[in-house]
């Protein structure tokens, strides 16, 4: 593991656990989290049409509007002052009008060994967001580059398995600061993203409208193919018909871990809430509004959920789906404090097995970035413990999460 930056050394506002935790529940809110910093003044994440009424409310031709888009979304410029075509009167103008671009400092970068890099981004409140850039070379030599975004800061959720939910949870990210993960990897890479999964840290599903705005500049503005996109979900009551009310060609990716309702319980808290029954209902019903596959990820944990008798059942589960759905199998990254063993290659490949011999196509996932902690599931706690962090004084803050019902 290299570093690659350390960029500066700021003090951290650190999460700490919540104190309630999920009760019976039909729809989520979130009380007492963090609020983000002041936004409505942030450039990135705006449309066209939204830049070009900022420059005719600044009393600038429509053009103008045009030409801050091409130095945000094409040009990457990070401030206003750099926006170089424009009057300066114009940037003047912006900036004492407290507009900012809405980029975040790079406050630290790590590479793992398969060229996964991690990087960590350091928010206008302090509190610092991971996101991970992935290369891919294919069979033809040519390179993709996935950037696994996150939508929250940490995550209220707390499946047993996860870093991120151990972690505990700050606050949803804005539009902006989704974008700006994707522009911080191609920075790095030199390289354009060609695909993103909402993979990171946090539940999409619970910051539903920065993700769908996020998603809409990731389209539009920064010419990412909704194909290229996905949504992934642990399962919130509603969000899923919500979802497929936006008729996105972006792949949903919902993360089941389990064949039955009272081992998923075990794993996944906030299944109490969501019952498999109706979260298959859900799924199926996407997968019939939308006509695009649903993905399903199965973390594997050895001995918990990996047996072939498991297999079976999911492939009960999914059965009478017919083609719409594809199961991702996940080898457990370990995290600190956890008693979960990744399964042997043998059990992983029998699981496997089992589901393609019932018709239920399966791929087993690529570990990549594991010597980074870049890997799924991993992101948050090795920077929370970094010892650079740990000294610095940022506030702790109590954060309280509540599911209501
Ligand atoms: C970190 S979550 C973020 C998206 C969303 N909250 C979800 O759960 O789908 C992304 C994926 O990472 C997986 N994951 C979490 N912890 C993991 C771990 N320790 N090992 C392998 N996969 C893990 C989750 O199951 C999920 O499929
Ligand atoms: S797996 Fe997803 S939902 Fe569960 S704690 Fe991690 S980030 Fe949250």
């Amino acid at each position: 593991m290299a570093l690659l930056h350390y960029v500066c050394s700021v003090p951290l506002v650190r999460a700490v656990r919540s104190r309630s935790r999920t009760v019976q529940l039909r729809t989520v809110s979130i009380h007492s989290a963090a609020r983000p910093p002041q936004v409505e003044r942030v450039l990135l994440g705006m449309s066209e049409q939204e830049l070009q009424q900022l420059a005719l409310d600044f009393s600038q031709e429509a053009y103008r509007g045009k030409q801050l888009h091409h130095l945000l979304y094409k040009r990457k410029v990070k401030d206003i002052q750099d926006f170089i075509y424009l009057p300066q009167a114009f940037r003047n103008g912006l900036q004492e009008a407290g507009w900012s671009v809405g980029r975040s400092p790079l406050y630290q970068a790590v590479t793992a060994a398969d060229g996964t890099i991690k990087l960590l981004l350091k928010l206008e409140d302090n509190r610092l967001v991971e996101t991970v850039g992935i290369p891919v070379v294919d069979e033809k030599g040519s390179v993709r580059l996935t950037a696994c975004v996150s939508s929250q800061v940490g995550c209220p959720l707390r499946c047993s398995f996860c870093a991120t939910g151990k972690g505990g949870y700050s606050r949803n990210l804005q539009r902006h600061e989704i974008v700006e993960q994707v522009l911080a990897i191609e920075e790095l890479f030199k390289r354009r993203v060609t695909n993103v999964v909402f993979m990171g840290m946090g539940e999409p599903m619970l910051n539903l409208k920065s993700v769908l705005e996020a998603h809409r500049c990731l389209n539009k503005d920064i010419q990412i193919g909704q194909r290229m996109i996905t949504i992934s979900t642990v399962g919130v009551p509603n969000t899923i018909k919500k979802l497929a009310s936006y008729k996105l060609q972006s792949t949903l990716a919902v993360s089941l871990h389990a064949s039955n309702q009272k081992l998923r319980e075990m794993i996944v808290p906030s299944a109490k809430s969501y019952p498999l029954t109706a979260l298959m209902k859900d799924c199926k019903d996407y997968f019939l509004e939308t006509n695009r596959r649903v993905s399903f990820e199965y973390t594997l944990l050895a001995g918990v959920n990996d047996s072939v008798e498991h297999a079976i059942e999911l492939a009960e589960l999914l059965h009478e789906w017919g083609r719409g759905h594809h199961v991702n199998l996940i080898p457990f990254n370990p995290i600190e404090d956890s008693e979960y063993r990744r399964p042997y290659k043998k059990a992983m490949l029998a699981f496997a097995a089992a589901l393609e011999s019932r018709k239920i196509t399966a791929s087993i996932r690529q570990t990549r970035g594991l010597d980074a902690s870049a890997a799924c599931g991993q992101l948050r706690n090795e920077f929370q413990r970094s010892p650079l962090i740990a000294d610095s004084e940022g506030q702790q803050e109590e954060v309280e999460v509540a599911i209501a019902a």
